[in-house]
């Protein structure tokens, strides 16, 4: 009996990944890291009001909500909102990284992804592919994540790791184009792997390859992926690289 021939084929350099919805479930972020985060912003910002990175994201909550004098309670209830609705705001994922990175170091966190995911990133590594992360979750965060996984440290797989401060907005070209240019490679090779539309949509627009990856049971399984190739799973999806850029 022969295996099934995965459907989507593309031959490219690099593969960059969501997160949140795409190698890991939205469910796990939300129920598990979110209220960690939450039960100590208030501490965060009591106790280490002098760090800089501390500082100048509550800096940006305050330019955010046009409040320039909003206290530290003020904020904390802004970034609680702000987590109630899912909004991917930079300062609120920087606060969540440092807490979270915390947590994954004391061994509190361990983080999740889906059973197809490690095969497939240690597959596609081996033959020579590079792998980049591009999530709203800060490059702090995403350190933690890939190093702190079920499976050991899966950060040694990863060539970069991209966020919205070091590359800009996911639903915008610009950002897809800062992230190729800083892998110095071109458009062409890049392929993004994304729950999101909107995201798949700018990484196209920049000139990428876009896979939609649709999972039962997340926020935009129902929406779909619109006119973007899509894959349930990262098993239908085969990539050779042939290194044509280099
Ligand atoms: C390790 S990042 C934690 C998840 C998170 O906070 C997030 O915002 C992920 O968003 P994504 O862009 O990966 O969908
Ligand atoms: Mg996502």
């Amino acid at each position: 009996m022969s295996l099934p021939v995965p459907a989507l084929r593309f031959d490219v350099d690099a593969v960059v990944l969501d997160i949140e919805g795409t190698t890991s479930a939205t469910g796990f972020v939300v129920d598990v890291l979110y209220p960690y985060s939450r039960a100590r912003f208030a501490a965060l910002l009591c106790e280490r009001s002098g760090d800089p990175e501390v500082a100048r994201a509550v800096a940006q909550v305050r330019e955010l909500t046009g409040d320039p004098h909003a206290d530290p309670a003020a904020v904390v209830k802004t970034l609680n909102a702000w987590l109630d609705d899912d909004r991917k705001a930079t300062p609120l994922k920087t606060l969540q990284g440092l807490i979270w990175s915390e947590g994954f170091a004391r061994g509190d966190l361990v983080s999740h992804f889906y059973d197809d995911v490690v095969p497939a990133l240690r597959s596609w590594h081996a033959t020579g592919l590079r792998l980049y992360v591009y999530s709203s979750g800060s490059v702090a965060a995403q350190r933690a994540w890939f190093s702190s996984t079920p499976e050991g440290d899966l950060l040694p797989l990863v060539s970069g790791l991209h966020d919205t401060e070091n590359a800009g907005p996911k639903q915008e070209p610009e950002s897809y184009r800062r992230i190729a240019e800083s892998a110095g490679l071109p458009p062409g090779r890049l392929l993004f792997l994304s729950d999101r539309p909107g995201e798949l949509d700018a990484a196209r627009a920049a000139g990428w390859h876009t896979v939609g990856i649709r999972r039962p049971g997340e926020p935009f399984h129902q929406q779909g992926v619109g006119d973007h190739a899509e894959a349930g799973t990262f098993d239908e999806i085969s990539i050779s690289t042939t290194g044509s850029s280099t």
